[in-house]
């Protein structure tokens, strides 16, 4: 049975070494993104994002985050294109977000915290399903975008207002018909390097993508984040936010862009 974690300072990020050795591994994340530091690589294709509303299955609050599940049996939302090659299942898209606007990205830009990041799970179609995929170098595809404060954002609205049904660990509702598509900014423009899962079990398989331009979120709409909570239904409320891991080491690897 795997061990239980959290963001507590008993549970969180500074403790999951002791469970999760690959915690201090070489291609761990999140990571600062210094763009001075980043390089150019015009061999980079353009990123695909084909994804299909119908494949949208239902939305959980997982204890974590809270996510959006997506049927993946058949190419019908797909990545392609960007640093990969071959064809990534849209899996599941979550966010990460801190208990106030000045906190609650995993990356960071020059230092720089957003509020909150959107993560968008994809796993390489090479392997036949998505637990074969998950702890494989280049098993998975996380499209990380961030959202910065400024006017409200109608696009979020459908998943803001299934809040109340899923507002304690473990609650479910059916989320149907959602386009992801419509949570991403105009360009598509990105950093990538080679990381990790930024929860336990921390797996060395992720391909990041992460795009530059953020998309908008009112502070408003951030504190309905923050109704949501880590624990139970019955159990003592504890407010779900500060959900993030923060940068760690880079370790030699390469940020490089698909843009000058
Ligand atoms: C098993 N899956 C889909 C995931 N496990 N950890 C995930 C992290 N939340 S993240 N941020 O996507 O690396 S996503
Ligand atoms: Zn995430």
């Amino acid at each position: 049975m795997s061990h239980s974690w959290g963001y507590d300072s008993s549970d969180g990020p500074a403790t999951w070494a002791e469970h999760y050795p690959v915690a201090n591994g070489p291609r761990q994340s999140p990571v600062n993104i210094i763009p001075s530091q980043t390089q150019f690589d015009s061999s980079l294709k353009p990123l695909k994002l084909q994804y299909d509303p119908s494949t949208s299955k239902d939305i959980m609050n997982n204890g974590h985050t809270f996510q959006v599940n997506f049927l993946d049996e058949s190419d019908s939302a797909i990545l392609t294109g960007g640093p990969v090659t071959g064809t990534y299942r849209l899996k599941q898209f979550h966010f990460h977000w801190g208990e106030s606007d000045d906190k609650g990205s995993e990356h960071t830009v020059d230092g720089i915290k957003y509020p909150c990041e959107l993560h968008l799970v994809h796993w390489n179609t090479k392997y036949p399903n998505f637990g074969e995929a998950v702890n494989k170098p280049d098993g998975l595809a996380v499209v990380g975008v961030f959202l910065k404060i400024g006017s409200a954002n109608p696009r979020l609205q459908k998943v803001l207002d299934s809040f109340d049904s899923i507002k304690a660990k473990g609650q479910q509702t059916t989320f149907l018909n959602f386009d992801p598509k419509n949570l991403l900014p105009a360009s598509l423009n990105f950093w990538t390097y080679e990381g990790s899962l930024t929860t336990p079990p921390l797996y060395e398989s992720v391909t990041w993508i992460v795009l530059k331009d953020p998309i908008s979120v009112s502070s408003a709409q951030m504190a309905k984040f923050r109704s949501l909570l880590f624990s139970s239904a019955g159990e003592q409320p504890r407010c779900m936010c500060n959900n993030y891991r923060p940068p760690q080491p880079i370790k030699g690897r390469k940020v490089r862009s698909n843009f000058k």
